[in-house]
């Protein structure tokens, strides 16, 4: 298996289809994925290749899951208009991305835990992501730290902050993205209090993972998964190791979050960070104009119409539906990208249309990376990739400028 991971770590600029066939033939890590057409071939893949407590918790969302479904199901209603006899032999889905060139209209979104899919995950999400030409954000909440990934890549990421109670340890964090020449810091807001997921109390999840006999099944089933994350020896929150005290070993994840984050965050503490980090400041899980229009006057540079991926306020609206009251608030002072339900290329132009500068994707990536590591991250973006450029032709459209409501029904 590691074999898997070490035959593709130059993947290169996979921003074309030829290209990417050309490594295909040359990795047997692509190779063995390239049956996996869409985003859900990965998914199904992940779920044979992840321990179940992890593999839920990726696909978890709050309580009932109405606003989890309802980001895809409003997603999929929006109907695109199709155009012919137009000359389309020339696409480009590049674009920028706070003002930095990005191959397509996507950045991968901040995942907590997203080491325990597959060992060093997030060195190998970054690596794919920046093969591709695309922006990669370090959650907080990572198996590998700030550090760990820094050293492993070549080029500059994001890196998100939640706001812990623990001032002291969260201008540490932001020293340490500072350091590792992180280009932008997404600050999320929509996630002080944790809403109940609850396959992971059932599941009992904890990282490391506890070793009861249901948990030790879990992961025995899966010895591939058990022999890289054994061999990459990193089981743990890699960003709080010798920072937060006593709590290398988390148990109960929701039990941690409630003795950890700040639930008093509020706009001034927004200006505080702003002041310590004097670079791109992006605030993520702005679901209501108001908070926009705040967020766009605290010097945001940009905003992530995002509700988690339908993981915390159950019966909040899809963020496709709030989107466009959004985007006419502050689009024009502030960069507006979008999350929640983006699972092809069709997705992407979607949100597109209807006035996000891109969108962050993930879960999309995450079954990749679950399916494959590196190249299941790789294979993930080389989808949406292709399914937008696709998109874009049966739309008459040749570059993301022209994206806009002219694509619609
Ligand atoms: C497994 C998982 C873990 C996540 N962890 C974080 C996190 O640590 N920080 C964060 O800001 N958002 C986190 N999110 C939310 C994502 O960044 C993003 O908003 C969401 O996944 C978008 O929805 P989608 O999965 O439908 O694309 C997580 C989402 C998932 C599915
Ligand atoms: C570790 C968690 C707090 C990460 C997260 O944001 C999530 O699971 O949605």
């Amino acid at each position: 298996m590691d074999r898997l991971v070490s035959a593709v770590p130059d993947l290169g600029q996979s921003t074309n289809a030829a290209a990417f066939r050309a490594q295909a033939k040359a990795s047997p890590a692509l190779l063995r994925l390239k049956n996996m057409t869409c985003i859900e071939d990965l998914r199904q893949a992940a779920r044979r290749r992840v321990p179940k407590p992890f593999f839920d918790y990726v696909e978890a969302g709050a309580y009932s899951e109405q606003t989890l479904r309802a980001n895809s199901a409003d997603l999929g209603r929006i109907t695109f208009r199709q155009r012919v006899l137009v000359d389309v032999s020339q696409r480009d889905t590049g674009t920028t991305i706070l003002g930095e060139k990005a191959s397509l209209p996507i950045a991968l979104a901040p995942i907590g835990i997203g080491g325990m899919q597959w060992a060093d995950g997030e060195i190998l999400a970054c690596r794919a992501a920046q093969a591709a030409g695309v922006p990669y954000t370090l959650a907080t909440m990572s198996i590998c730290s700030i550090e760990d990934v820094a050293q492993a890549v070549e080029k500059p990421f994001w890196f998100q902050l939640y706001v812990m109670k623990d001032r002291g340890f969260v201008r540490s964090l932001v020293e340490r993205a500072a350091a590792a020449r992180c280009s932008a810091l997404v600050l999320t807001v929509d996630l002080q209090v944790l809403g109940q997921r609850h396959v992971d109390v059932k599941n009992g999840l904890s990282v490391p993972p506890s070793l009861n006999a249901r948990n030790l099944l879990a992961l025995a089933t899966k010895p591939a998964w058990a022999w890289r994350m054994l061999t990459a020896k990193r089981w743990t929150f890699g960003n709080l190791a010798g920072h937060v005290k006593g709590e290398q070993g988390v148990k109960e994840l929701a039990d941690w979050v409630s003795h950890q984050f700040d639930p008093t965050l509020n706009w001034n503490d927004v200006e505080w960070i702003r002041s310590i980090w004097p670079g791109k400041l992006i605030i993520k899980g702005i679901l209501d104009v108001d908070d926009a229009r705040t967020a766009s006057n605290a010097g945001a540079t940009a905003i992530v119409v995002s509700n988690h991926g339908g993981r915390q306020l159950d019966g909040a609206p899809s963020t496709i539906s709030v989107l466009p009251k959004i985007v006419e608030a502050v689009g024009s002072e502030t960069e507006v990208l979008f999350d929640g339900g983006v699972r092809s290329g069709q997705d992407v132009m979607r949100a597109l249309a209807l006035g996000a500068r891109g969108c962050l994707v993930g879960r999309a990536y995450i079954y990749g990376l679950g399916a494959g590591g590196e190249a299941g991250v790789a294979t993930a973006i080389e989808i949406l990739r292709k399914e937008l450029s696709v998109t874009m032709a049966l739309t008459g459209t040749r570059s993301i400028d022209e994206v806009g409501e002219r694509v619609l029904n």
